[in-house]
């Protein structure tokens, strides 16, 4: 995160200046010292930079600076995909704002609307949204956006993806014309020009995106497993890598519920997130996850976008993702604020097509890995619980267990003592518990014009990815992830955005079968800059 910029060229109030001290951040990322004076002259601006690098503060900071106190009407809109993002990014602009004082709220679905409704009242000027809800405030006339000044689209790919077309034009047609529109994220396919000339007036565009688009600190790798070897290799990389926080991602809410309970059965200090959870539930899990009550999250495409927990030092990828910019994001949600992470991804014989066309699109080759070992699994759980003991031994405060100790340690020796100590903490009761999770089909990628390459630095692909044939069974989905091929689509209007089979969903295609239309990237340049 070096730059040459400090925070205080950019003529920010000082109220602002002081909570980016409070927090910490000493100097702006390249993406914050490139948009920041941009969004501040009021001009549309697209920005895209990698995962992690700040770009929550490099719409919000503006936004903030730019609100007087005194305002008592909604005068900015921030939307996101999903819920989770929503509330974390009101989070971070309120404490960005802590100083200054200006009021925001988020507003997702699943949360009380007449507690939102009360919360209205006390006149926000920041609403942070996720598009369903938002609308439903708009026809309950308890949100007006007559003076709405700026709109901020944040992960803006996905959000102007088709799940959400319709409704953010909905909204978007009842903001003010003369207003200023951003819209942010580490990817940005090149259709999304097509969709920014319809919200957009002259914009400009902010990069930062060197060669690989993918974030640069995290170290990324692949393990050669078959579907029914998966569990154990999972089980066997968290016992050699004793991550402090874990993100597994699973295909469907079916897959992330038996892996989270599979895992709680072994022991591990995990639980689930998808969109068929309450609304209490999701936030339950996220707070535990935050503040460390448990170590791995399971989740679907839900957790992908945007999430920044600090300490998430591993993600994996227990099934690959159907497209290189879920690849991404998801693997983005280590490796942030200029700390390592690692990424592992499983993949099955039949995937490894799959697996090529990620690292040409990512341009980022992916090191294969061998399936961790039963002994470096051991020897891993030894590692961590020898940390442990030697953290307490530090910390003193053990006077009441010196006694058993002791006596202990006048029959037997010392080394059988702490092995056999070692054996009770480390070896798995259940390792026995009986594991067994449904299958997923592999992602399959129709063979490809064998003519396409890259040309220049564009990447190959979408255009001719595989529409018909492959995919997995959709109605086996149990309605997680994405769509198959010609959808890619998952959103429930309330940025719910997994819960496939919502009611209230707009399909894309009508055909249900393989025959579905290929999810259209109109042409290769998805990770353009
Ligand atoms: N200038 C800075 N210095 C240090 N840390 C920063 C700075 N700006 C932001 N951060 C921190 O970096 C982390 C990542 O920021 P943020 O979530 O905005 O990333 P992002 O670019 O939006 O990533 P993603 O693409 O995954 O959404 C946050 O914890 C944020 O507080
Ligand atoms: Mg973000």
């Amino acid at each position: 995160m070096k730059n040459l910029n400090t925070f205080a060229d950019f003529g920010l109030e000082p109220k602002v200046l002081q909570a980016i001290t409070e927090l910490g951040f000493e100097e702006a990322t390249p993406i914050q010292s490139k948009s920041i004076p941009i969004a501040l002259t009021g001009r549309d601006l697209i920005g895209q930079a990698q995962t992690g690098t700040g770009k929550t503060a490099a719409f919000g900071l503006p936004l903030i600076n730019k609100i007087p106190k005194e305002e008592e009407r909604i005068v900015a809109l921030i939307m996101t995909p999903t819920r989770e993002l929503a509330i974390q990014v009101a989070e971070e602009i309120g404490k960005l704002a802590r100083f200054k004082g200006t009021r925001s709220l988020p507003i997702y679905g699943g949360q009380d609307i007449v507690r939102q409704i009360r919360a209205l009242k006390k006149k926000p000027q920041i609403i942070i949204g996720t598009p369903g809800r938002l609308l439903d405030h708009i026809n309950r006339k308890t949100i007006k956006l007559d003076d709405v000044q700026t709109v901020v689209l944040d992960e803006a790919d996905e959000m102007l993806d088709m799940g959400f077309m319709d409704d953010i034009q909905s909204i978007l047609k009842l903001v003010p014309e003369e207003r200023q529109t951003m819209l942010f994220s580490a990817t940005m396919p090149s259709n999304i020009q097509k969709l920014a000339q319809q919200f957009l007036k002259n914009p400009e565009h902010v990069s930062v995106i060197p060669k690989q688009v993918s974030a640069p600190l995290i170290d990324q790798a692949y393990i050669e497993v078959h579907e029914r070897q998966k569990f154990d290799a999972l089980t066997r990389l968290l016992d050699m890598e004793s991550p402090e926080l874990a993100i597994v991602f699973g295909r469907t809410k079916r897959r992330v519920d038996e892996l989270s309970e599979a895992l709680q059965k072994r022991g591990y200090s995990a639980d689930g997130l998808h969109g068929d959870l309450s609304q209490n539930q999701r936030d339950n899990v996220m707070r535990k996850f935050r503040d460390g009550s448990i170590d791995v999250l399971v989740a679907t495409d839900v957790a992908a976008r945007g999430l920044d927990v600090s300490g998430v030092t591993h993600v994996v990828n227990f099934d690959l993702p159907q497209d290189p910019e879920s690849y991404v994001h998801r693997i983005g949600r280590t490796g942030r604020a200029g700390k390592e992470g690692a990424a592992w991804s499983f993949v099955t014989p039949r995937e490894i097509d799959h697996l090529h066309f990620i690292e040409r699109i990512t341009r980022h080759k992916i090191a294969r890995k061998p399936l961790p070992s039963i002994a470096e699994a051991i020897e891993g759980k030894q590692r961590i619980t020898a940390e442990r003991i030697l953290e307490l031994v530090e910390a003193g405060e053990l006077n009441e267990y010196k006694g058993i100790a002791i006596q202990l340690l006048e029959q037997y020796d010392s080394v059988n003592l702490l092995a056999a100590a070692f054996k009770l903490i480390t070896g798995d009761k259940n390792d026995r518990a009986n594991i067994e999770l449904t299958p997923e089909e592999p992602i399959r990628v129709k063979r490809r014009n064998p003519d396409i390459r890259s040309s220049g630095r564009k990447p190959s692909g979408y255009g001719n990815r595989g529409g018909g044939g492959g995919g997995y069974r959709r109605d086996n989905r149990d309605g997680g992830g994405r769509g198959g091929y010609g959808n890619k689509g998952g959103y429930s209007k309330d940025g719910n955005r997994d819960s496939y089979r919502s009611s209230d969903r707009k399909p894309r295609s009508s055909n249900s079968s393989g025959d579905r239309k290929p999810y259209k990237r109109e042409d290769n340049s998805s990770f353009d800059q």
